[in-house]
């Protein structure tokens, strides 16, 4: 292997091993339309990355060429260093989906969907040994839904339902876990706890790509951010991401972004809001401003 095939393998950042390296996707559905051209960026592992754009920019469609529910037209993806569909094979990778995408109506118990996580791990019989169901168990009271496990998937409300679906992504062990607006129609206090739990992944070593509209909780707890518009516009650290030229450059029009006049002289600079949708971004002058831990500021619909 030559000193520039360590660095593909193992990633661009030293001493990081590489989680997610997307090079040159190309996605085009059978209507004609191309939701992704060209998209490329790589992401370390223990980290969490932000996937952030307008609606209909190709996000979900970059999870599902990921997830391998939809074919490249062109480029490849690379999960832990091996081809995505190795990866995929081992079970390596998991998707949270959109509550949209699920079909609620299916009878199936909240241990049942967690335990599906499982059935990588099993054989073809699908009998759960006893690992299988320390593993169920475990996942649960990550999440915090062990009390509500004998319940109708159906039956849960949506913040609920997708504590069970990141609960099934612990039970499968999966190193890279993919998230498919984990927070919307979610309380505050929910999205603090899939905040902290995926602040422990994480530490764990795992990789999670998180697409949102809250783009004033990125700062706070993505280390990396991927902007997306039909191909990838910037990536890298939040903090080299997060600028104001670059956020209006993947939201344009779309955006709201309001202009205070600061009358605290300490802070005798520009304030700047940006809001797509849910939790707004605080500029002061060029840098995004972390919500301070423990407040909450979600922007009411206007
Ligand atoms: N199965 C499909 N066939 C044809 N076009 C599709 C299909 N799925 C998505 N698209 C189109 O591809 C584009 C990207 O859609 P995608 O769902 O990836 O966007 P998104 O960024 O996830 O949006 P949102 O923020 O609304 O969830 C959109 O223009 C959409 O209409």
């Amino acid at each position: 292997m030559t000193g520039q095939d360590n660095v593909r393998a193992h990633g661009a950042s030293a001493g990081q091993p590489c989680g997610l390296r997307v090079d040159d996707a190309t996605v085009t559905y059978r209507n004609g339309h191309t939701a992704l051209r060209s998209a490329s960026f790589e992401i370390p592992a223990g980290t969490i990355t932000a996937l952030v754009g307008v609606n209909g920019s190709g996000k979900s469609t970059l999870f599902k060429a990921i997830m391998g529910f939809v074919r490249l037209a062109r480029g490849r993806v690379e999960v832990l260093g091996m081809p995505a569909p190795q990866a995929l094979r081992r079970r390596l990778v998991a998707y949270v989906p959109q509550s949209e995408d699920v079909d609620w109506n299916f009878p199936v118990l909240v241990e049942d969907v967690v335990m599906m996580g499982r059935y990588g791990h099993m054989n073809l019989l699908r009998r759960p040994k006893a690992a299988d169901r320390q593993a169920v168990d475990t996942a649960l009271v990550r999440v915090g839904m062990n009390a509500l496990r004998t319940r109708q998937i159906g039956e849960l409300s949506g913040g609920q339902k997708k504590r069970v679906f990141l609960a099934r992504a612990l039970a499968q062990d999966a190193r890279v876990i993919l998230l498919d607006e984990p927070f919307t129609g979610v309380d505050v206090t929910t999205e603090d706890a899939i905040i902290e739990l995926l602040g422990q992944l994480r530490n764990e070593g795992r990789v999670m790509l998180v697409s949102t509209h809250n783009l004033g909780s990125v700062p706070e707890f993505c280390d990396r951010a991927v902007l997306l518009n039909r191909t990838v516009l910037a990536h890298g650290p939040t903090s080299q991401v997060f600028t104001r030229a670059n956020l209006q450059a993947a939201f344009g029009g779309v955006l709201r972004h309001f202009m205070l006049s600061e009358t605290d002289e300490r802070r005798a600079q520009s304030v700047g809001i940006f809001s797509d949708d849910e939790r707004p971004l605080v500029f002061y002058g060029e840098t995004a401003t972390p919500r301070e831990p423990g407040t909450h500021s979600r922007q009411q619909s206007s």
